[in-house]
């Protein structure tokens, strides 16, 4: 076996996102790792439940030998074997994320010899992770432009803190990930609002959508508020959509107890506000997520608003398993240029 790579979960943002993007590229490349100090950076640190849900998941799919898999392990080895498509389902068990548990998953999955069908469950409209609607209509196509054909249906959404939500994902892979240049989002073809109202009253959706209309100067008809009696606990969700030549950006804000729903909207306005003023294509959670998918594909470029702290985290891991030279170059104010360029040169590919 090759010597495992050590990496330090407490670098950079020191949460979940250094276990998970070390699974994803440990995965793909082959390359086992051993990390310790895990989510050294958060208040209850090791592994919860997500977290231990994506650890499980990458290794039933590569086959791995894992050590510390265990609820609170702040030290865990992983050498994978074989990746192996096909059916899989996975359940967080908890409102945890499973589009995060997905994302760890699926880099290997886009590129295997089969195709996979998967069924994920836990929460799926999670404050601090992405939201189904992100995964489902900006995520996604992304890693489309790169080859593979993946589609995801929600069945049903799980909001904090009941969880119990269900989606399915079915991809068909491509040998290789292509390379993707995304510099402009071209016109703008369509923006709206929808908040998703579960077991609550549904004037707090009135009012956030109220609230975005206002705060972007949108006529109330890009607006709507729906009721969710299929999820199986209380939640609400806001969700603005700049639809874009090139993209779909997603911006979301949540519910919670004590917030008002004026504050919730003003949140997510101040998000959509950055992203508009920059004129960028890739907003600021995008950019942390597809880095690792250029750095396993043929590298490619794009332009986003200011690297977050994640996104630099990302980097960090990145480099420590591939031999790749990203960089993020500041092009004026809040545009940024993030180039990832592997050692021996770049392929052809998509571009816009
Ligand atoms: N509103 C959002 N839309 C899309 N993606 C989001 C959104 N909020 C957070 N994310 C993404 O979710 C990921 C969160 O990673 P992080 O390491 O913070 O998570 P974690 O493992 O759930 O938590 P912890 O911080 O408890 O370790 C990042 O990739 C971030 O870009």
């Amino acid at each position: 076996m090759d010597e495992p790579i050590t990496i330090d979960g407490s670098m950079g943002e020191g949460g979940g996102q250094v276990l998970r993007t070390s699974l994803a590229l440990s995965m793909s490349t082959g390359r086992p790792f051993r990390i310790v100090n895990i989510r050294a950076r958060r208040k209850h640190g090791g592994l919860l439940r997500q977290h231990l849900t994506a650890l499980n998941a990458a290794a039933e799919v590569s086959r791995a030998r894992v050590d510390g898999a265990v609820p609170g392990s702040v030290e865990v080895t992983f050498e994978p074997r074989n990746v192996l498509p096909g059916s899989y389902r996975f359940s967080v068990g908890t409102a945890g994320s499973a589009t995060l548990v997905l994302q760890t998953v699926l880099p290997a999955l886009a590129t295997a010899s089969a195709k996979s069908r998967l069924v994920l469950e836990g929460g799926t409209h999670n404050p601090w992770a992405p939201p189904f609607d992100f995964l489902e209509r900006t995520f996604i196509p992304f890693l489309k432009r790169m080859g593979p054909d993946v589609s995801c249906q929600l069945e049903r959404p799980g909001f904090y803190p009941a969880g119990g939500g269900r989606f399915i994902v079915e991809v068909s892979p491509v040998a290789r990930l292509s390379r993707v240049s995304l510099l402009h989002r071209g016109a703008i073809r369509r923006s709206g609002c929808r908040a998703v109202v579960a077991h609550l009253d549904m004037n707090i959706g009135h009012r956030e959508v109220g609230a975005v209309c206002r705060g972007l100067g949108w006529s109330p008809d890009w607006a709507e508020v729906t009721a969710c009696p299929e999820s199986t606990g209380p939640g609400n969700v806001l969700i603005v959509a700049i639809e874009s030549e090139h993209i779909t950006e997603i911006f979301t804000g949540f519910g919670a107890r004590g917030v008002p729903a004026e504050r919730v909207a003003a949140g997510t306005v101040e998000e959509v506000r950055r992203y508009l003023a920059a004129g960028v294509p890739v907003g600021v959670h995008l950019a942390d997520q597809i880095l690792p998918l250029l750095a396993l594909g043929g590298g490619g470029s794009f332009r986003t608003v200011a690297p977050s702290p994640h996104t630099m985290t990302n980097i960090d891991v990145i480099e420590r398993f591939l031999d790749v030279r990203i960089e993020c170059a500041r092009i004026a104010d809040d545009i940024w240029e993030i180039t990832v360029e592997h050692a021996r040169g770049l392929d052809s590919g998509t571009q816009a």
